[in-house]
């Protein structure tokens, strides 16, 4: 063979009909580690990946029966222990008796294909994704076909109170256990803490933050942070598959895709929060008019099929702004919140307690037998919320004015409804008792 055959990039491999290889092209250090001294003799199979080897196999028969072909691709295992993805040109040569393959070292190109894939399923994901639980399984499933891993899990800080958390987890073999192990917290705070990239490989002296890896831990361990555009919200961590240890190549990888992985879960999370915002009243954590509405919209419909009743009771409280103007706005917030409180104190779980505005509130009963439970849930209303206060030293007294109007009684609709309990309101005021609509 002329020596420009050295010259060439890819690796030119002649194999005999026993699969040992008879002559190996200079490349072939370059793309396996190996010489071609220490590959001519020994059997090609040897140096391919375990799990590739039977489709190679059989892949070489295919190609020794006379069927030449160009672009199959399998992994070999370099000197280094990492992987090779190899695309082959091959042809049987049947004067010869050998098997001619040109291979070319397509690692790189996989590499970048792979991650470019990854980022586009990832920023697809924070769209498509309903909430941050199915964000983070799809986050997961991505990685997963990148990088092999026997468990996987988000570690999150907890903004307020700096706690570490693990909102999702999953064992490789779907147990959901990855976190017995108390050193996936540790790796997890030290990574935040540090900022950095960890790598565990198996080496049963490895130390985190101090103290001893039980040598009993038969894996290895990776975990990067995930950075926020303001702090390290929190990490990924992988457990790898029983045998196997991590790289600073997957170190590298997973810490490119996790810069989109952390920008998708904070776009998710400021989601979440603006459809807080959009259903939840500030001050007191209540549902607003807007939930309600459709709170109300289910309810009726859920009566009319069941031909039960719903009970709406509107309140307002007595000389609400008095308080604004003797202890001012702070200490009428406060009020609203302890009434929010209590209001919701004086119901079940089901029932609704929502904020319209102001010193405005509405509660709705479902499922009443008898117009007689709204009443009672009324009386308590009114004793629970007039119970003394104490705000900035001083001790209030509120009483709330309540309206009720029932479904069907009042009305068919959410409007008609809310229109009745408002005026039933009025005239509770006015008369100082619980009301009920006309
Ligand atoms: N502190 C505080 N006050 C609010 C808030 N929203 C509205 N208010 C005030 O609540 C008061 C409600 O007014 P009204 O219900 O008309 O007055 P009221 O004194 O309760 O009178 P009646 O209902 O007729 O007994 C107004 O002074 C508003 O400025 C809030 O979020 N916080």
């Amino acid at each position: 063979m002329p020596n420009f055959v050295d010259l060439l990039l890819d690796a030119v491999f002649l194999v005999d009909v026993h699969g040992r290889i008879v002559y190996v092209s200079a490349a072939c250090e370059r793309i396996l580690g190996y010489t071609p001294e220490e590959m001519i003799g020994k059997t090609m199979i040897d140096f391919i990946s375990p799990e590739d080897r039977a489709r190679t196999r059989e892949e070489a028969s295919h190609v020794m029966a006379g069927h030449p072909r160009i672009g199959f691709e399998n992994r070999y295992i370099r000197k280094d222990g990492s992987l090779a993805n190899i695309m082959w040109s091959a042809r049987w040569s049947e004067v010869d008796q050998l098997r001619v393959g040109v291979a070319r070292d397509i690692t790189e190109r996989k590499r970048a294909d792979a991650q470019q894939a990854a980022i586009y399923a990832i920023s697809e994901a924070a769209h498509s994704a309903l909430d941050l639980t199915a964000l983070f399984r799809e986050i997961h499933q991505i990685i997963a076909q990148l990088i092999p891993a026997d468990g996987f899990a988000v570690g999150m800080c907890d903004e307020d109170s700096d706690l570490l958390g693990f909102p999702y987890q999953l064992g490789g073999h779907g147990d959901g256990s990855l976190i017995p192990e108390g050193i996936v917290l540790r790796i997890c705070a030290e990574v935040i803490r540090g900022r950095k990239s960890m790598v565990i490989r198996r080496e049963p002296s490895a130390s985190i933050a101090g103290a001893e890896v039980s040598p009993s831990i038969d894996a290895s361990w990776l975990a990067v942070p995930l950075f926020s555009q303001k702090a390290t919200m929190g990490a990924l961590i992988m457990k790898s598959t029983p045998g196997t240890s991590y790289t600073e190549k997957d170190k590298e990888l997973l810490e490119f895709v996790s810069k989109q992985a952390a920008a998708a879960i904070e776009r998710k999370q400021l989601h979440a929060e603006l459809v807080k915002i959009a259903q939840f009243d500030e001050l007191t954590g209540l549902p607003n008019r807007r939930i309600l509405h459709d709170r109300m919209k289910i309810a009726l419909a859920r009566s009319r099929r069941e031909e039960g009743r719903t009970a709406v009771l509107y309140i307002d409280l007595d000389d609400f702004k008095q308080v604004n103007d003797t202890l001012g706005h702070a200490a009428g917030d406060l009020l609203l919140q302890e009434v929010a409180r209590r209001l919701k104190q004086c119901v079940r779980e089901e029932d609704t307690v929502a904020r319209l505005s102001g010193d405005e509130f509405v509660v709705l009963i479902e499922r009443i037998h008898q117009s007689e439970d709204a009443f009672t849930a009324a009386h308590k209303i009114r004793t629970v919320v007039h119970e003394s206060v104490t705000i900035d030293g001083k001790s209030l007294r509120m009483m709330p004015s309540v309206g009720i109007a029932f479904y069907p009684d009042h009305g068919d609709h959410a409007e008609q409804l809310m229109k009745h309990a408002d005026q039933a309101m009025y005239l509770a005021k006015k008369q100082g008792k619980v009301s009920a609509a006309n």
